[in-house]
């Protein structure tokens, strides 16, 4: 099943329904979400992701179209129009913009206190929220006082003290360092997945970053040119693009297994080498680049960990490349990609059939922990089917 395609039919109505144009911007926009589900929108710059985001928070009005949210009309071409404070849509910018003036539990109590919550109850509310993304040691402190991941977990927490129904996030991790990212990403996949005891949130996630996608979605949309090109699981549009932009991301081999201490062991215990973003013991992903992968003609012995007999399935020539596609023995039912380069493939005599043994450089992996778990009793199918090879 593909939920961003096909969320189930709620009978309280519940999830998001877009369907909205923009004239202005030439944007025609069709897709969905269920509740409780994380949808990332990726796409080359100008596809309209940002104007997606503000016809959901209402910062835009749509020229035509509609957008439902648990039911309730947000926009409509009747003349409906919600304004941005009444929507129940929480917005995570790539900025945190805290107000430097009030300290990190005024900020986040603020938005509650606008929509009239007594002083005590909001505030109280903001520790709670301040808690969940594990910045209540800094309560107290000024916004200047905040290394940029502390005042993006702030804002993050800003963005739920509302209780959102909706939460947008706006390309949240682009504007923080290496080494601030990965901890504010720890943070949203546990606010995303329902970790917090606030059950999953609906979310739609806009970036550049397919790791990211992976790491925090279920869903993927692909926007060009203000159209949606693709949709679906997000292993799935990553591993099988069909659209030029999911190519592009995609020139990667992925493979789902789950992540030890060194790599990721796939579903028939083969251990892919390289460094691990993220905890061991959990569902994720090896993705590499078919760069990173060298073909020899004999086991080329050495230190190299990746090395895997193979069997070619076929070799496309792409200008000064040729791509070769092959099964790994130990890799059953996943084809591993490699660019070699013309006069090597001569030399090799590569044709379907041949057997080659494939080494993949381990620093040229990542390895990722990849999507939040399904919610309780939900089935987890859909999620730890194999990926499909590579077209
Ligand atoms: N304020 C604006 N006024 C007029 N046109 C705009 C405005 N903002 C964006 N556009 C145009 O609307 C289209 C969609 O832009 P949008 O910013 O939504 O794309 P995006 O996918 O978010 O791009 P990026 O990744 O660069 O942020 C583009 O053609 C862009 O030039």
């Amino acid at each position: 099943m593909n939920p961003a395609a096909n969320p189930p039919v709620d009978p309280a109505g519940g999830g998001l329904e877009v369907d909205v144009r923009f004239a202005e911007r030439d944007l025609a926009l069709d897709l969905s979400l269920a509740p409780g589900e994380v949808l990332a929108v990726l796409g080359p710059n100008g596809a309209g992701k940002s104007t997606l985001l503000g016809l959901l928070a209402g910062s835009l009005r749509p020229s035509g179209g509609r957008v439902v949210l648990d039911g309730e009309v947000l926009a409509d071409d009747r003349g409906t129009f919600v304004p941005p404070h009444r929507r129940g849509v929480g917005l995570l910018a790539q900025d945190a913009l805290l107000f430097p003036h009030l300290d990190v539990e005024a900020n986040v109590a603020f938005g509650p206190r606008s929509a009239g919550v007594p002083r005590a109850r909001a505030r109280e509310r903001a520790r709670r929220v301040l808690a969940e993304v594990g910045a209540d040691p800094f309560a107290r402190r000024r916004p200047h006082e905040l290394s940029g991941g502390q005042a993006q977990r702030v804002a993050l927490a800003r963005a739920l003290a509302a209780d959102p129904r909706l939460l947008l996030l706006d390309e949240p991790l682009a504007a923080l360092d290496v080494a601030a990212a990965p901890e504010v990403r720890q943070v949203l996949r546990r606010v995303l997945r329902g970790g917090t005891g606030d059950g999953r949130r609906s979310a739609v996630l806009v970036t550049h970053d397919p790791l990211d996608a992976l790491a925090l979605a279920d869903a993927v949309v692909v926007l060009e040119a203000g159209r949606v090109v693709e949709r679906g699981p997000a292993q799935q549009v990553l591993a099988a693009p069909r659209s030029a932009f999911g190519a592009r991301l995609a020139g990667l081999v992925l493979l789902p297994g789950t992540t030890t201490a060194d790599g990721l062991r796939t579903a028939g215990g083969t251990v892919v080498h390289g460094p691990v973003r993220g905890a061991a013991g959990e569902r994720g992903v090896a993705l590499f680049s078919p760069a990173a992968v060298s073909v020899h003609a004999a086991d080329p012995g050495g230190r190299a960990r990746n090395r895997w007999p193979a069997t070619v399935l076929d070799v496309l020539p792409r200008g000064e490349v040729v791509r070769l596609r092959a099964r790994p023995d130990a890799l059953p039912g996943h084809d591993v990609l490699a660019d070699v380069p013309v006069a090597a493939a001569a030399a090799l005599d590569l044709a379907p059939g041949a057997r080659v043994h494939l080494v993949v450089e381990e620093a040229a992996v990542g390895v990722h922990v990849a999507g939040p778990p399904s919610a309780p009793g939900e089935s987890d199918d859909r999620r730890t089917r194999p990926v499909p090879g590579f077209p």
